[in-house]
């Protein structure tokens, strides 16, 4: 992936200011941005998403500017070809699995499926091992295997970057580790580019990567060799 990024935000609750100010680049297909809890990583996340307008600076991904604040150029969330996963997956509780997934296909105002959209839902419900649960509603599901649904609906738009908040975060420990390794497995065979947000040294350390760490809105050390 190519990613750049140079952005700052600043947001005020009324008592609490918080400034977000972040540069970085990416190259590779995976990297983590590691940090204790309210460094400003999910933020960060958002923006890239689109689903944050930063103050001022660009992000710029594989020759493409989703934000410039000079051009005023603000790409928004469902034109800019990613797949976004939130701490809490964002199901949706009133869809079935194959439904939610479809959602991630057509969007919102679908209007039936074609022949090759059907194909591309069960393909990607296989790949996930979550056909038995084709009908079900999120309720009835496990953590990983919400996880799962939700990892298929993004992938279902055929993403150019899959970015990944605290994916492992709901999960009890032992399924933390199975779904890291299956998120390895994924990584080996899909070649998406992922950036994942973790708070936790393991997840940089599984993944074999020297992460970005961020505390206090920045980015305090990159990967070796970079700043
Ligand atoms: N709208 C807002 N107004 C003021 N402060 C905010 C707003 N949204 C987020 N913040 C603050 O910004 C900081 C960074 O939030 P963010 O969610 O990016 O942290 P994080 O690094 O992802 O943490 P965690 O690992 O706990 O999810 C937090 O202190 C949060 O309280």
């Amino acid at each position: 992936m190519s990613l750049s990024v140079d952005i700052r935000k600043k947001l005020a609750d009324g008592k609490r200011e918080f400034r977000l100010d972040v540069q970085f680049e990416l190259e590779g297909n995976f990297q983590v941005l590691y940090g204790p809890s309210g460094a400003g990583k999910s933020l960060t996340l958002k923006a890239i998403a689109g689903l944050l307008k930063p103050d001022s600076g660009s992000i710029r991904f594989q020759g493409k500017t989703y934000f410039d604040s000079e051009s005023d150029t603000h790409i928004p969330p469902e034109k800019r070809n990613l797949g976004y996963l939130s701490q809490n997956y964002g199901l949706f509780p009133h869809l079935t699995v194959r439904k939610n997934i479809e959602f991630g296909l057509k969007g919102l105002f679908q209007i039936g499926l074609g022949k090759s959209d059907t194909g591309s839902v069960a393909k990607l419900m296989e790949l996930f091992e979550i056909q038995e649960a084709a009908n079900s509603y999120p309720r009835f599901l496990s953590g990983g295997q919400k996880q799962r649904v939700a990892l298929a609906r993004a992938l279902a738009r055929n993403p150019e970057i899959l970015l990944l908040d605290e994916p492992f975060a709901a999960l009890n420990p032992d399924l933390r580790q199975k779904m890291r390794e299956e998120l390895k497995n994924l990584r080996d065979r899909i070649q998406i580019p992922i950036l994942l947000i973790s708070h936790d040294k393991i997840d940089s350390d599984f993944f074999g990567v020297s992460p970005l760490y961020m505390e206090h809105g920045k980015i305090a050390y990159g990967p070796v060799g970079e700043n």
